[in-house]
């Protein structure tokens, strides 16, 4: 159980990212994390664990908070959470296997980072995780030489190695086709049900926030004002989230393929298209 107590950010440009946010996410539930550009939901995750400093409030991993602890007890307690960030991305010369293994460095300090130093135990468990996300026949491949899709499933199997009890996800579908995009975001689901994962997930496409997430949290200027099921978003909480919009019509021009073009960065358009058939 993730539990946050009125979160609030303030950075030190004067930014108020985060304004007084509370929310409890239980065990195996997938809450999306969905508003407009600059509404809090990456420093809200970044204050999860504490990459960001939040000014006020607290956040509870089960009985540990988080925002006590030294630095020392910090680096312990992260462990516990999976992250799978854009900026933790994989190393480039290393194999799928060293990268999923560079998961077990918090345990074991830089220096055993060579892959045979690493526990046989762990080097089982890198490897039935890379089965379970499909990649068992490229365990050998560099990163570089990889899918975007298939990037992202070696974060996946990374971010597990260390059995976390949360998954924190940053933009998990940010540079994903769409089809590829909906097999994370479902392998995301699949894992988080199987090993009873709480995740919190900051996406910026509302329809695959609604196809697979258990819970929609909208945030508009760092104030939480929307927190729900998928199937209860509609025009006026789409509005409420996202600001003014015509949201019961696919596009202006009515053209269904424009709408659905991959290539559409803010995924608006997508939303649109399923609040015309809400
Ligand atoms: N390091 C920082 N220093 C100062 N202000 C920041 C910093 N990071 C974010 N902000 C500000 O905090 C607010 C929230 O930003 P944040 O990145 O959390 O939003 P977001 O919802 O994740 O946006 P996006 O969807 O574009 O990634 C914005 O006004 C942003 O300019």
């Amino acid at each position: 159980m993730l539990t946050l107590k009125q979160l609030t950010k303030r950075y030190t440009t004067g930014d108020k990212a985060l304004t007084s946010v509370s929310l409890e996410i239980p065990a195996g539930q997938v809450a999306a994390l969905i508003g407009p550009s600059g509404a809090g939901k990456s420093t809200l995750i970044r204050c999860v664990n504490r990459l960001v400093e939040p000014t006020e409030g607290q956040v509870f991993l089960g009985d540990t908070e988080l925002t006590g602890l030294s630095s020392r007890q910090l680096r312990r307690a992260r462990r516990r959470m999976g992250m799978i960030f854009q900026e933790y991305a994989l190393i480039d010369r290393l194999t799928v296997m060293e990268n999923v293994l560079s998961g077990y460095l918090g345990y074991t300090g830089f220096w055993r980072s060579y892959f045979r130093r690493y526990p046989q135990p762990v080097v089982q468990q890198a490897f039935k995780l890379l089965q379970r996300v499909g990649l068992e026949n490229f365990i050998d491949k560099r990163a570089d030489a990889l899918s975007g899709g298939q990037r992202q499933r070696v974060g996946i199997a990374r971010a597990l190695l260390q059995s976390p009890e949360i998954l924190l996800v940053d933009e998990p579908t940010a540079s994903l086709d769409p089809k590829t995009s909906r097999q994370i975001m479902r392998l995301i689901k699949e894992l988080c049900v199987e090993r009873q994962l709480a995740a919190i997930i900051n996406i910026h496409d509302v329809q695959l926030a609604q196809l697979f997430a258990d819970r929609i949290i909208g945030l508009r200027a760092g104030q939480l004002v929307f927190d729900g099921q998928p199937e209860q978003l509609d025009a006026e909480i789409l509005t409420r989230i996202y600001g003014e919009e015509d949201w019961n019509h696919a596009s202006e021009s009515g053209d269904v393929e424009e709408v659905m073009d991959p290539s559409v960065s803010q995924n608006h358009a997508q939303v649109t298209l399923r609040a015309a058939s809400v």
